[in-house]
């Protein structure tokens, strides 16, 4: 998978007009669309399920990376996986047994991700990092869209970094949260392959050019 990518989130669109945000998404320079889901459980919101995935799957042209923030994921990656999510990503405070859930996405078909929150180390992937295709660090504390970008995200990049190079692993390294035009070219240069961004996209004039931008 090539690297410099953007992945808008569904969760800052607007839902009334769905399948036109969609479609702004598929002629834009988007490379991956970004599904969270959350369960009021794991996260203290309620986002989406199965439904809006399948009218997403419907629509969009593009790689469909999905973020799981519920508690028992492994009981779900195999339905979302079956809708057509191309990459499904869990928490590793979610997973009670990570290996298992990683092999069974990956079983399935799809690329599997772990997702790290903003006060997990990273250390806590050293023994999962050379199965995972994508680690995702949480540059906010998950639940909402719209919040601060927290700065300890750069140290982690590098701590992940140096894991996947030393466990020779290929797994890409994606950021999320208050991702926007100030801070996307750092954290590329960082080391960060995938950025999403929700609020930056979804509350300009101008979406497109603001994902166009994102990737420069
Ligand atoms: O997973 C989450 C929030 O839990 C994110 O995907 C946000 O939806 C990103 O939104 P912005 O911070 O870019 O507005």
């Amino acid at each position: 998978m090539k690297t410099r990518l953007i992945a808008p989130s569904l969760l800052s669109a607007d839902f009334g007009n769905l399948q036109r945000d969609i479609d702004m998404l598929n002629h834009s320079q988007a490379d991956w669309l970004h599904v969270d889901v959350m369960d009021g459980r794991f996260v203290p919101n309620i986002s989406f399920g199965f439904p809006v995935m399948k009218t997403v799957k419907e629509h969009s042209t593009k790689f469909i990376d999905v973020h799981l923030m519920i508690v028992e994921p492994e009981k779900y990656v195999e339905e979302f996986i079956d809708l057509g999510a191309d990459l499904v990503s869990v928490h590793y405070e979610a997973s009670v047994h990570l290996h298992r859930t990683i092999n069974l996405i990956q079983q399935k078909g799809a690329k599997a991700g772990v997702v790290l929150n903003p006060s997990s180390p990273v250390l806590l992937l050293e023994d999962i990092i050379a199965e995972v295709d994508l680690v995702l660090l949480m540059s906010v504390n998950p639940g909402f869209g719209g919040q601060k970008f927290i700065e300890n995200t750069y140290k982690k990049i590098a701590e992940t970094k140096d894991l996947i190079l030393s466990n020779n692993s290929t797994a890409l390294i994606e950021v999320d949260g208050g991702v926007n035009l100030d801070n996307a070219s750092k954290l590329f240069a960082a080391g960060a392959d995938v950025l999403v961004a929700g609020n930056a996209v979804f509350s300009s004039d101008n979406p497109e050019k603001i994902i166009e931008l994102l990737k420069f």
